[in-house]
């Protein structure tokens, strides 16, 4: 039996960090909702803590995925370029409202020749993360192929996206850096896609950590909603109480009801 290693102190989340720009991301939440903190609060999360979200990064070839996903998970950075060859993973566990939850990384390749590979590995996702080079152009327009090769694998409902401009050091007009517009060209119909949520870079460590603090958060959030649903229409507050001479169990909300039909 494999045992999971232990959250590492620094991957505790308290708080739900915050997009990049409110202007430039599609999804701007500033907190966990209500629901979703009472619950973990009163450990009625269910199997959450035991799920392994799966997160695929896509994009075009040396845009940084393997160094956004090395400077989050390993705190490295490598400035010699070397392709990813199909696809690697890492996993990295999270305590969110104090509740156990788990990303499962996927780094894929942008290579076209290595990109048939990778795809076999899209499926399954509940994140999609687009990278592309906020100094190369031809890196964000192929950001919309990503995306529907990405979601062609996915139900596009479901699935949460996010936009991440990388090399932010590099960049020779800090304006463009700075704006999240040039990415709008990436918004669809379909999921609630995060225009551009954040500029990284990996190379400085800048923003990657709140970046994925952020997907895990969001992730999480989905995770906890879906279980409560799944777990029906418990109200807040209700009290469960026990006929200890029948063995009945009923709530008041199911007492009212009865009421309403005599
Ligand atoms: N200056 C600078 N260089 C970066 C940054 N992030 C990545 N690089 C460099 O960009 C090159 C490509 O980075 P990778 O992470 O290997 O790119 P990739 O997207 O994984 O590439 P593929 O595996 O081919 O898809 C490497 O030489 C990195 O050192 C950054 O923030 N700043």
């Amino acid at each position: 039996m494999s045992v999971l290693p232990p959250v590492r102190k620094d991957r505790i989340i308290t708080q739900l960090p915050q997009c990049f720009r409110k202007d430039a991301a599609l999804h701007t939440k500033e907190d966990f909702s209500n629901k979703v903190k009472t619950a973990c609060q009163e450990k009625r999360t269910g199997t959450v803590g035991f799920k392994i979200s799966k997160v695929i990064v896509v994009g075009d070839l040396a845009v940084g995925k393997t160094c956004l996903i090395n400077r989050f998970c390993k705190d490295v950075f490598d400035k010699n370029y070397k392709a990813t060859i199909g696809v690697d993973f890492e996993m990295e566990r999270f305590e969110v409202l104090g509740v156990p939850f788990s990303l499962q990384l996927w780094d894929t390749a942008g290579q076209e020749r290595f990109k048939c590979i990778a795809s076999t590995y899209y499926r399954g996702a509940q994140v999609v993360i687009i990278v592309f080079d906020v100094n190369d152009i031809a890196s964000l327009s192929h950001v919309r192929q990503w995306l529907e090769d990405a979601l062609r694998e996915n139900d596009p409902t479901a699935v949460q996206l996010f936009l991440v401009g990388t090399k932010k050091d590099m960049s020779v007009c800090p304006r463009a850096a700075q704006s999240g517009r040039a990415s709008d060209q990436t918004q669809t119909s379909a999921p609630p896609i995060h225009v551009s949520d954040l500029h990284v870079t990996p190379a400085a460590g800048e923003n990657v950590k709140e970046f994925f603090f952020r997907v895990a958060s969001l992730a999480f959030e989905t995770n906890v909603l879906a279980e409560l649903e799944k777990s029906g229409p418990r109200q807040i507050g209700d009290v469960v109480r026990i006929n200890s001479n029948s063995n009945n169990l009923y709530t008041p909300s199911k007492k009212k009801q009865s009421n309403c039909c005599q």
